[in-house]
């Protein structure tokens, strides 16, 4: 392991350097890795496991056909590589739980049976472990129990790699039976095209993700841009205007100076109008969030958003609910002017 200052807090790391993907391959030579759930993570994580030469097999649910078809199309073969849920299960080493949240409460019962002593049953969620009494996700005890977390979307996990860089993970064991717990969590870690890999627990993983996603990566997210672009046009801004100043100039320009060189070197690539204003005024939004962000982390602890997450997405009609709120959201004017302008950027064609 790597020992690594961030900001001055010093922290063990494991780097793709120290951890090769041949080492990999040698520590998971006689693993079958079985996917089960072939969503959004599934298939990012198989095809970057099997493209690094690892033997992955699927497990899906053939009634959710989308799915299955798309395991098909993306080479993996029913009878061979693919199987139904049960079928994959019993015959995988390593059972990657990668259905969503919800199905792991649901389907359980019926994995359960199908482990094997000495099996790995892996997690990229710290969910249905660390809230097991709403989950019932209680493992037996002679499994490991492990968790890898990328942290970014399926869809990050696989052009990542295909683009030669990964995704940073999370990885955490919860429990150890064959004594191999750490070094097949590392290689499936490295297998899956991790950038780094970072140590957590089932419970930090799951409090923090849940409130990363909640908070600043989507929910307040949508939420500031919202209420900027709203004061804009009440105040008379054309829709252009309000998104050009809301979404379109943070994703084409600002945004990406901070990923190259971090907040400061956005600010200091603006104008000195915009460096005073902003280091003015990101005291008080962080002083008018910090409620918002401290409620929305007690209802992750408390488990209520568990109990949110478990009561509405498990209902068979989830889909339709969900696609009407994504709907009306694609549908406002906002972000329809987005669709416009996305619309006329210049690599589109536009003159
Ligand atoms: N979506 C993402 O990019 C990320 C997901 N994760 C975690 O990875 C895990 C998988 O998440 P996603 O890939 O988003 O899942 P998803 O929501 O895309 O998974 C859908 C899968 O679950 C199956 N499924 C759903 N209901 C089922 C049922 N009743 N019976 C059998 N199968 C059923 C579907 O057929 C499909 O294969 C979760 O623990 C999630 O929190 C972690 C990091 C990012
Ligand atoms: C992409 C990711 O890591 C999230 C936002 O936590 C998720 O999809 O659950
Ligand atoms: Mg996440
Ligand atoms: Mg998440």
């Amino acid at each position: 392991m790597a020992k690594i200052s961030f900001g001055g807090v010093s922290e063990n790391v494991v780097l793709r350097e120290e951890f090769p993907v041949e080492k990999a391959r040698e520590v998971l030579k006689d693993e079958i890795i079985a996917i089960i759930g072939y969503g959004v993570q599934g298939p990012a994580q198989a095809l970057n496991m099997k493209d690094n030469g690892f033997n992955v097999i699927i497990g899906q649910a053939p009634e959710f056909k989308e799915d299955w078809d798309k395991a098909i199309r993306d080479g993996f073969v029913p009878g061979e590589t693919l199987f139904p849920v049960e079928e994959a299960a019993k015959k995988g080493t390593i059972i990657q739980y990668l259905v969503s949240d919800a199905a792991q409460r649901i389907i359980w019962p019926q994995l359960e049976p199908c482990l094997n002593e000495g099996d790995a049953l892996y997690f990229s969620h710290g969910f249905s472990i660390t809230y097991k009494e709403q989950t019932g996700v209680i493992p037996p005890k002679n499994v490991d129990v492990i968790l890898v977390a990328p942290k970014g979307s399926g869809a990050s996990v696989r052009t990542n790699f295909l683009a030669g860089n990964g995704i940073n993970s999370s990885y955490a064991i919860f429990q150890d039976f064959t004594g191999r717990a750490e070094e097949r969590t590392l290689a499936l870690g490295i297998a899956i095209g991790s950038g780094y890999l970072f140590p957590t627990t089932f419970e930090n993983e799951v409090f923090s993700d849940l409130t990363g996603e909640r908070g600043v990566l989507m929910g307040a997210l949508a939420g500031i841009i919202e209420a900027q672009y709203k004061v804009l046009r009440e105040n008379g801004h054309s829709p252009s205007e309000a998104f050009n100043e809301t979404v379109e100039e943070l994703t084409q320009s600002l945004i990406r100076l901070v990923d190259q060189n971090g907040m400061d070197w956005m600010y200091a690539n603006c104008s000195a109008t915009a460096q005073r204003g902003a280091l003015d005024w990101r005291h008080k939004f962080r002083e008018a969030t910090l409620p918002v962000f401290n409620d929305l982390y007690e209802s992750v602890k408390s488990g209520a958003e568990t109990k949110r997450v478990l009561d509405s997405t498990s209902s068979v009609d989830y889909k339709t609910s969900l696609n009407a709120e994504l709907t009306e959201m694609r549908e406002s004017e906002l972000w329809q002017a987005g669709a416009a302008v996305r619309q006329l950027r210049p690599e589109r064609g536009s003159k």
